[in-house]
């Protein structure tokens, strides 16, 4: 298998994600599905505004003659409405929000009349149009329209417009079982107390937080050492995760023992090693199941390579799982504030920095360089063999905060 070519990224993304879909469905209440996608299309079960109402404090009145004076015969406050009929010359105080009386076909601003106990005159400009300060029923939505479709990422307005629309719960995809394994015999639990030939073990802690950005149930098991036999257990201890998640013996090395491992755990290897630097020695292999698919993802151990296949990877696969209608990252296009060197035969994701208007590469761009990752907002992608780039050039990104724009 090493003498087949790396794949392409995308390539390798759309072969991860025809191997798995959407969660079961369930239905949360709607605090508990922010963060989360829509498993079904929401369609409204009322209609809002439900009835005409005022769109500023003021007086309401039938609209046949604006020139006044009017009567003030009654009150339609938010919540409490004018159950009577306004007639010509009569007026209603109403304040916003509240429902329009039958009658009403304008309402004429406050700060436009005086009021002399119950009788109010024009004293600045009458509405134009007469209808200007009054929402129309139905004006944001009508009952049985879709709002939202399959797949939006509810967030806040979302939740507002589900509760708004008559909804109390939402259908979402069941959150992802993740496991995340980090192995290596040079593996340090302890940061405090590594030795030299040793190396703080932040994989695991890292993939971990990057698959929390998402709405999962995760967990961490290692670092666990160098082994057939350590890797098999903790695939057997994973067998109820939706993705299983390793970090490190990935390449070609006598220790890297992840494919051996899935192959003796009963795991078919789907791809290894994509065109893209760093994170080449990716791999993806699935283990069917009765209760589903599951997905293993083997990441590259060097640190910078492990998030970028997880930003690339990991990420997209959870999204998926989720129902997300996007599970890839988007990038955006800005411009280099400083020369980039000219690219080799992989395409690179280039750890820099940008401040809205520009974007700077790092100096440091060693695939261990954990400094310059974590100085880092976005990755520039560089494709292969990119000539040398100026300051001014256009530039594409990918924001790595959250896991970027999906
Ligand atoms: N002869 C070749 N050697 C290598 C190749 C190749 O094609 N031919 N590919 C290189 C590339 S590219 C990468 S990336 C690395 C990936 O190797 P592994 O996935 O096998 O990772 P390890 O060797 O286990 O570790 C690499 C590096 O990362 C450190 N590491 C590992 N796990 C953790 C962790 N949990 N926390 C922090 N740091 C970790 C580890 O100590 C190593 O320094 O292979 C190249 N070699
Ligand atoms: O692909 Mo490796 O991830 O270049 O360092």
């Amino acid at each position: 298998m090493a003498n087949v070519p790396p794949m392409p990224l995308e390539e390798a993304q759309e072969r991860l994600l025809a191997l798995v879909e959407p969660l079961p469905m369930q239905h949360v209440d709607i605090e508990g599905s922010i963060g989360r996608y829509l498993a079904e299309g929401l369609v409204a079960r009322r209609t809002q505004p439900a009835a005409d109402l005022s769109a500023m404090d003021g007086y309401a009145v039938t609209g046949d003659d604006m020139a006044g004076p009017w009567s003030v015969v009654g009150e339609s406050a938010a919540g409490h409405p004018y159950p009577g009929e306004v007639a010509s010359g009569q007026a209603i105080r109403i304040s916003t929000g509240a429902v329009l009386p039958v009658g009403a076909e304008a309402v004429i601003l406050q700060e436009d009349l005086a009021r002399d106990d119950g009788r109010i005159t024009l004293t600045g400009e009458p509405p134009e149009p007469k209808h200007k300060h009054i929402r129309r029923s139905g004006l944001d939505f009508v009952a049985g329209r879709e709002l939202l479709a399959a797949g939006t990422l509810i967030g806040p307005a979302q939740a507002a417009l589900a509760l708004a629309a008559g909804h109390k719960h939402m259908p979402v995809c069941r959150k992802p079982r993740i496991t995340v394994i980090d192995s290596g015999d040079e593996l340090a639990t302890d940061p405090e107390t590594c030795e030299p030939h040793q190396i703080p073990a932040s994989n695991g802690t890292m993939l971990l937080s990057m698959a929390r950005t998402l709405p999962v149930t995760a967990e961490r098991s290692g670092p666990i050492p160098d082994t057939l036999d350590a890797l098999i257990s903790a695939f057997d201890a994973a067998h109820r995760a939706d993705v299983i998640v390793t970090s490190g013996g990935a390449s070609v090395g006598e220790h890297d023992l992840v494919r051996p491992a899935l192959e003796a755990w009963g795991a078919t290897l789907d791809f290894w090693r994509v065109a893209i630097k760093p994170g080449k020695p990716i791999l993806v292999a699935r283990r069917e199941r009765p209760e589903g698919t599951q997905i293993v993802i083997g990441l590259p151990g060097n640190p910078v390579s492990s998030f970028v296949t997880a930003y690339h990877f990991l990420l997209p696969v959870l999204r998926r799982l989720l129902g997300a209608r996007h599970a890839l990252p988007m990038s955006i296009v800005t411009r280099l504030g400083a020369p980039m060197r000219a690219n080799g035969g992989r395409r690179e994701f280039v750890r820099g920095s940008w401040d809205g208007q520009c974007v700077v590469p790092h100096s440091i761009q060693d695939s261990g360089a954990l400094s310059a990752l974590a100085a880092s907002n976005v990755l520039i992608d560089r494709q292969a063999h990119a000539p040398q780039g100026e300051p001014g050039e256009e530039a594409r990104v990918f924001l790595i905060e959250n896991g970027g724009i999906a």
